[in-house]
């Protein structure tokens, strides 16, 4: 049994290194019959990955490399005497690859048998200055195995050594914020790295709301087959509207988390004109998550629906009218940031742009909304973030003071009072959270007791409020 092994691990090293004398020869003859004696002699066949097909604009080619770079990086390491280290993007902890000319061996369990990886570099013979990165150099990856496992290997061990490979990037890769800013000759989006702590285990909302909204991104994000099927374009929005600190912004950053999306927060008060919104939409990737914080109040929408529609309830412009569009409406698309500008972005562009977005809008105010901008197929899910009542608060104390405090019987009668308290009077997330903010001096029973004094002054404001109310109405 060894002795197969250290023939085979042989074989295998012989071809490698034919493949490379083969490789560094410049007589093209030679080069093809020294091939040719190796896979006359061999019972070993080699397969090339190249980081570079040979049309090096198109990433596919490079997916596969990267793919077999992660796998055996993260599989096949501790096999290599060899490595090298490099840091990673946006990251502080470096990352190992093999590096040249090392063998490794990998077992395929399947059919039970032991396949050699190796790394090289070819380097460009000229001198001349090299403007496209794949001319510079050009890294393989060379995997090396008995012909007697051709199939198995190339319909099973290749597939599930890309899998794994592309799982392993997905779980390293660091997520990252995009913001507009404006630059000279538009404007641009510039990314810092994402790290925010939010998750869907830290965020304080009615627990059912909750799973509804976890179960609809995990359809989301698994409907690639379902939205071909229906015809509709992979993409998704949600309005998240609510009272001020009820944790919409955290959601959208729990919703990037769990989606492991990068995110791109639209600034449209830096968007000059339609033009540029396009621009910035198609400079958008896959897989991330528009965001326009504060929709009703980050910019006046310059329109032909405001300029010739009817007003609707709410003030706002209605966008069913019939009335004829003015001379200057061309105008208007190009060189100003209009409605139907931000509703072509929404919908009509991103069909053309791949799939995998969502788009989200926050306001403190639905009703301030045109109506055409948040309807169902556009904003398909409208979800409000609200006070906080007692399920959230239970969510908030576990997390702020400590996992175990709600089964604490000294502060029974504080959770009940809060449990009334927070069902008569409305206080954000945002403010219960910062009465349990433990600091040195003070301990849980220090934030409880302070948390139901704030909610007692906050109802007896409530109660003078109203008091107020009537007298106004008795004196009318
Ligand atoms: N539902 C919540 N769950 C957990 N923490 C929350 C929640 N709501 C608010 N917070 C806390 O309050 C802070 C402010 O919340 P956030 O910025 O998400 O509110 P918002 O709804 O976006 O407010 P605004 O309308 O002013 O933008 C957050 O940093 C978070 O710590
Ligand atoms: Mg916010």
């Amino acid at each position: 049994m060894v002795s197969t092994e250290l023939w085979a691990g042989l074989g295998s090293a012989l071809l490698f290194l034919i493949g490379l004398v083969a490789a560094a020869m410049n007589h093209t003859r030679i080069k093809l019959w020294l091939n040719k004696i190796a896979a006359y002699f061999s019972s070993y066949i080699q397969i090339t990955i190249p980081e570079y097909g040979a049309d090096p604009s198109q990433s596919t080619d490079r997916d596969f490399f990267v793919a077999v770079e992660a796998y055996l990086s993260e599989y096949c390491i501790h096999g290599a005497r060899k490595l090298k280290a490099e840091l990673g993007r946006d990251s502080k902890k470096p990352q190992a690859a093999i590096d040249d000319d090392q063998e490794i061996v990998d077992t395929f369990h399947d059919v039970g048998t032991k396949l050699w990886w190796y790394a090289y570099t070819e380097y460009p013979k000229s001198q001349i200055i090299i403007h496209n990165p794949a001319d510079e150099k050009r890294r393989f990856y060379r995997l090396v195995f008995h012909k007697k496992f051709r199939d198995p290997i190339l319909g099973s061990y290749l597939p599930q050594v890309i899998e794994k490979g592309r799982a392993v990037i997905a779980k390293n890769r660091k997520h990252r914020l995009f913001t507009n800013i404006p630059k000279r000759g538009g404007t641009f989006w510039s990314p810092v790295a994402f790290q925010h702590p939010a998750t869907f285990a830290t965020l304080a909302m009615d627990p059912a709301e909750k799973e509804a909204i976890v179960d609809d991104l995990d359809a989301f994000k698994q409907g690639k087959d379902y939205y071909t099927r229906i015809g509709r374009a992979w993409k998704r929005g949600y309005l998240l509207f609510g009272p001020p600190g009820t944790g919409k912004s955290t959601m959208i950053a729990a919703i990037a988390k769990h989606l492991e999306y990068d995110v791109y927060d639209l600034e449209l008060m830096a968007v000059k004109n339609n033009t540029e919104l396009r621009q910035l939409f198609v400079l958008t990737t896959d897989k991330s998550i528009i965001v326009i914080e504060d929709i009703d109040r980050s910019v006046h929408l310059t329109t032909k629906r405001s300029d010739n529609k009817p007003h609707n309830r709410s003030g706002g412009e209605s966008s069913n009218t019939t009335l004829p569009p003015k001379e200057d409406d061309k105008d208007d698309e190009d060189t100003k940031l209009t409605l139907s500008g931000l509703l072509n972005f929404i919908d009509g562009l991103w069909s053309a742009c791949g799939g995998k977005r969502i788009i989200i809008f926050t306001t403190n105010n639905k009703d301030n909304l045109d109506p055409a901008l948040i309807r169902r197929g556009r904003m398909d899910k409208h979800i409000e973030m609200s006070y906080c009542r007692y399920e959230a608060f239970q969510l908030l104390a576990r997390n702020y003071l400590d996992t175990n405090i709600l089964n604490e019987s000294q502060f029974f009668h504080l959770f009940g009072e809060i449990q009334k308290l927070l069902a008569e009077v409305d206080m954000s997330p945002a403010d219960v959270a910062e009465h349990l903010m433990r600091t040195e001096k003070r301990d849980a029973a220090a934030c409880l007791e302070g948390l139901v004094v704030a909610l007692r002054n906050a109802k007896d404001d409530k109660a003078k409020a109203k008091e107020q109310v009537v007298e106004i109405v008795h004196d009318k």
